[in-house]
């Protein structure tokens, strides 16, 4: 079985995939991780030293590899994965279970804030423009997560957030 996790950044798609591993027994990758494993760089290095469409190259290849080599895998998503080179069908033929964690804006902010700098899309934004800044990308950017097969409202507990999914599994 190949679980996918998808959703804007902040929404826990790491923090949700590892509680969910623990659940199932499944090993948990995460795409960044595995990213910065394969290339020796982190992911605001990426950025800054290639550029972002240099970084959307990588993630397209890289998500491929992942999915097509392993099987019994929870695999957590970059927030932008699902929106470029026809990701969400690459994911979508594999598997069904693909998971959208949503999460409210002030949430979004209230998670986010203590964490830009690691995030290079939202590093340069001002505090205060955080929550004008995510409703309008959240806007551009959802079309995408909703081709997921499954919605999750994501505002709770990781736990909660990991026993939905669990239940939802087929
Ligand atoms: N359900 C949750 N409730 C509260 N905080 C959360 C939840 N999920 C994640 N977080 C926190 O939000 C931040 C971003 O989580 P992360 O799992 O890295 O999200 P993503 O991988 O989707 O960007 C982290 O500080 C994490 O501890
Ligand atoms: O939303 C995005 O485009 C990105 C989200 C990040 O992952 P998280 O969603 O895990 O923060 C990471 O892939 C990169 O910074 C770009
Ligand atoms: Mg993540």
């Amino acid at each position: 079985m190949k679980i996918v996790l998808v959703g804007y950044m902040g929404s826990g798609k790491t923090t949700v995939g590892k509680e969910l591993s623990k659940y199932l027994g499944f090993r948990f990758l995460d795409l960044d991780a595995y990213i910065e494993e394969k290339t020796g760089m982190k992911i605001p290095a990426i950025f800054k030293e290639k550029g972002e469409l240099f970084f959307r190259k990588l993630e397209h290849q890289y998500l491929s590899e992942v999915l097509e080599k392993n099987s019994d895998i929870i695999l957590s998503t970059g927030g932008g994965t699902p929106c470029y080179s026809g990701n969400m069908e690459v994911i979508s033929r594999l598997t069904k279970n693909v998971f959208y964690l949503r999460v409210s804006i002030p949430e979004l902010v209230k998670r986010l804030t203590k964490e830009k700098e690691y995030r290079p899309l939202i590093a340069h934004i001002e505090e205060a423009d955080l929550p004008e800044f995510f409703g309008k990308h959240l806007f551009e950017r959802s079309p995408f997560y909703s081709l997921a097969a499954h919605t999750i409202p994501s505002d709770g507990t990781p736990q909660d957030i990991a026993l939905k999914i669990k239940s939802l599994l087929r």
